[in-house]
């Protein structure tokens, strides 16, 4: 009945927004109880009328339990590893951080170019994966596996509310698939062991594991129990559109289409921006509301990126800077 359709039309756009405003501007406009109450009324509208419950309804109904393990994915654009550089002993920066400054300089080469700009971003601790959007709608999720070929995750990712089941705004691109990071938060990981303390299981020895473990669960429902996150960090196949010149007006692009991304995010230029990123973050790290284990400075034109090109499956024009590995304390 069209007054029934209406108001189910209604709930999907306030929850919806209310999702947006929660992951992706982490500026809540209504409490949870609101949040909660509107979609209790949106799936008790489903219960009664099936119909309502299509596949990029926010009710997220949980999919079936994938009996056999999961199906293989091939990845058409390889997902990406990081050549990765550490600190050295040294008198002064540029030999503490000879790596850093030998990949900015082989850059300013390169490219002919003086102080680069690049787009530099936490490097999260948690699982990679690719989401694939067709016509704007979620409808494959992949784990990273070896870069060339995943698990196909789609219905445990589907229980993940940071991720969208369909893009906001407009402007998409036909395909696009856009890769980063699901983890689990810190309080969300507390959470979770404090729960499993009190009913004596087995506690998660980190939030990355959390993280991994919740995503592989066979059983969709047991993901859905699990409080994950998401953050975009690239962009993978793209058919039938075009994205801006530069990775972070890429992704401002991702956010507006309703993609979480890491408000640490920011731009910087030549070696001394490198360093100054690295350790603004640093000093900020216990701080953040998920593990860390480094950032990641990547060249921001899309244009020298393609012709700094790659080594093997790592790209010239990216590097992760790790931080000195921390004692890991088990919670
Ligand atoms: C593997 C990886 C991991 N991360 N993490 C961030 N933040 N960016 C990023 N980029 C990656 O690969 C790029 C080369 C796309």
């Amino acid at each position: 009945p069209a007054d029934i359709v209406a108001r189910s039309a209604a709930l999907r756009a306030q929850i919806e927004q209310a999702n947006y405003r929660y992951h992706v501007l982490d500026d809540a406009d209504i409490t949870d109880a609101e949040y909660d109450r509107r979609m209790r009324e949106l799936e008790a509208l489903e219960a009664e009328w099936p119909e309502l419950a299509t596949t990029d309804s926010p009710t997220r109904k949980v999919g079936a339990r994938a009996s056999g393990g999961f199906a293989e994915v091939r990845h058409a654009l390889p997902m990406l590893s990081l050549g990765n550089a550490f600190e050295q002993e040294g008198e002064n920066e540029r030999e503490r951080f000879r790596e850093i400054a030998d990949f900015e300089r082989r850059i300013e080469h390169t490219l002919e170019r003086r102080t680069p700009v690049f787009s530099v971003e936490p490097k999260l601790d948690g699982l990679a994966i690719s989401l694939r959007y067709e016509d704007g709608v979620f409808v494959q999720g992949a784990t990273r596996g070896d870069g060339e070929t995943g698990e196909d995750v789609t219905a445990n990712l589907r229980t993940v509310r940071a991720i969208p089941l369909k893009l906001r705004g407009s402007g998409w691109p036909a395909v696009l698939e856009v890769r980063g990071e699901v983890v689990m938060l810190r309080k969300d990981f507390e959470a979770f062991n404090d729960y499993a303390r009190k009913h004596d299981e087995k506690p998660l020895a980190n939030p990355r594991n959390g993280a991994a473990g919740s995503l592989r669960q066979l059983d969709p429902a047991i993901t859905a129990k699990r409080r994950l996150s998401f953050f975009a960090y690239a962009i993978g196949v793209v058919e039938g559109g075009e994205l801006p010149p530069t990775h972070s007006a890429t992704l401002q692009q991702l956010r507006e289409w309703g993609f979480p991304v890491s408000p640490e995010v920011d731009v910087a230029r030549g070696f001394d921006g490198l360093i100054a990123y690295f350790r603004r973050i640093g000093a900020k790290r216990d701080s953040l509301p998920y593990d860390i284990d480094g950032v990641v400075y990547k060249l921001d034109d899309y244009a020298g990126q393609r012709e700094m090109g790659f080594v093997s499956r790592a790209p010239r024009w990216a590097i992760a800077h790790k931080f000195p590995a921390q004692e890991q304390t088990t919670r």
